[in-house]
């Protein structure tokens, strides 16, 4: 680092001795930056790295926080958001977060989409990729395709699908030293060397997925040149095609001249940031997915959404989906989720009777409350928000009758089954506030 740095060296060394530099990021699908400066306990600071950023007290509890569920925000670490900030998608387009888990930069891509074209998050690791999930849903992202796929297999079948492709790349996380000793306890020289080997054999899958004129962003959370400029300067000496665009950050410090680097010094714990653009000719998409819609699906959004939402309703096995429009086919690509995961058929065991349609945790989250039927509306501080997070039955008005939104704050956070001045707690077991 010495002589990285150089004469920044030693302020370098300094940040080592200061606390860790955490961040929140507005989710601007659920909640506004006025709702959230209002009703956190501390004042919102931006981080240079992104709009949507701010940094957080360092004994902020998010997971205590009514609007953490309800999926207003994410906990990001701020310089993290400086990579998505480069990638600059566009509302429309159509976005590959590679190396996705466990989801801070997808849930930015998101955020920045607006609803509009399609984010396609993979994550290798399976039990990685089912928090990766978790956070898509919590998010109240609708127009997303989660995977567990190996990279050369989702990009080939992909080939020349996505406007821009990130890969945030697993790397020997050297701007984690602050955060997680287990980094520190890992990082060996030979560590860094096979993660550059590994680093350029995802980039060399992600090279298909990019349509030509696309925008491939490559970033790592370590300072190894090795992972950095070298990756970087390999790729383009294999791949004539691509050439290395300004990043457009003004915070941090250029590399390879177009590229950037940020330091625990720069008020982030630290990334490399580089955006390769393809100049190549044109290239045959993949085949587009022949999906049968179904009624089963159609019914139970309409129990649950006032209007109709932009999709295809879908039935797989006993799941029932609203799916994104323009899907390639997914067979083969380790697909988790598709869109809005709605519900369930549940077989009724009574002679003729029809399956029981139950609705999904998942589709109240992807809704605004006045796009639901019905949505019982707290304050964050009303102690049936408590109650409700804890799993507990909460009082609602006798009017609400079967299954029913629970916004806090105007931001839908679950759901129940509302009957005789009740509600019904759905919230899911796994995700509830444990102890009062
Ligand atoms: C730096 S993390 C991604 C963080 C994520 N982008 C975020 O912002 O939340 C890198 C991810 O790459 C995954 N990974 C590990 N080996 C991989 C490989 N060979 N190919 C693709 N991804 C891999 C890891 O499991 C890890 O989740």
């Amino acid at each position: 680092m010495k002589q990285q740095l150089g004469s920044e060296a030693e302020a370098f060394f300094a940040c080592y001795t200061q606390p860790v530099q955490r961040g929140i990021r507005l989710n601007p699908l659920k909640c506004t930056a006025e709702k959230l400066a209002g009703l956190l306990p501390f004042e919102l600071e931006q981080v240079p790295f992104s709009p949507l950023s701010y940094y957080a007290p360092e004994n902020f509890k998010a997971g205590q926080e009514p609007l953490h569920h309800a999926g207003a925000f994410y906990m990001q670490e701020p310089s993290a958001s400086a990579a998505v900030t480069a990638l600059n998608p566009q509302p429309g387009e159509r976005v590959l977060d590679l190396c996705a888990a466990p989801g801070g930069k997808s849930t930015q891509i998101a955020s920045l989409l607006n609803g509009q074209g399609m984010l396609w998050s993979n994550e290798i690791v399976r039990g990685r990729a089912n928090i990766l999930l978790s956070n898509i849903e919590r998010l109240g992202i609708r127009n997303a395709v989660v995977s567990s796929c190996q990279p050369e297999v989702l990009c080939s079948a992909l080939a020349g699908f996505f406007d821009r492709v990130l890969v945030d790349a697993p790397c020997s996380g050297e701007g984690m030293f602050r955060r997680d000793e287990g980094a520190v306890e890992e990082w060996t020289p030979e560590h860094a060397t096979s993660c550059a080997i590994r680093q350029q054999a995802i980039l060399e899958s992600a090279v298909q997925a990019v349509r030509p004129g696309g925008v491939l962003t490559y970033s790592t959370c370590t300072f190894s040149p090795e992972e950095n400029e070298g990756v970087i300067t390999e790729f383009l000496k294999r791949h004539p095609e691509f050439e290395l665009k300004d990043t457009g950050l003004t915070s941090g410090r250029p590399a390879l001249e177009k590229a950037r680097r940020i330091y625990p010094m720069d008020g982030g714990e630290g990334h490399f940031v580089a955006v390769l653009q393809h100049t190549g000719d044109s290239v045959v998409l993949p085949a587009a997915n022949t999906i049968k819609s179904s009624t089963a699906a159609a019914q139970l959004q309409k129990e649950i959404f006032r209007g109709i939402l932009p999709g295809i309703p879908a039935q797989f096995g006993e799941k029932l989906y609203l799916l994104p429009l323009g899907l390639p086919r997914l067979q083969g690509l380790g697909v988790l989720r598709a869109g809005i995961l709605l519900g369930e058929e549940k077989p009724v065991h009574r002679k003729g009777a029809s399956p029981r349609l139950e609705p999904a945790h998942a589709a109240f989250m992807a809704a605004k409350p006045e796009e639901l039927n019905q949505c019982l509306s707290l304050a964050h501080d009303d102690p049936r928000t408590a109650a409700f997070l804890h799993g507990e039955e909460i009082e609602a008005p006798p009017t609400l009758k079967g299954y029913c939104g629970v916004a806090v704050e105007g931001i839908t956070t679950g759901f129940g089954k509302c009957s005789s001045g009740n509600l019904k707690n759905h919230y899911p077991k796994g995700l509830r506030i444990l102890g009062k």
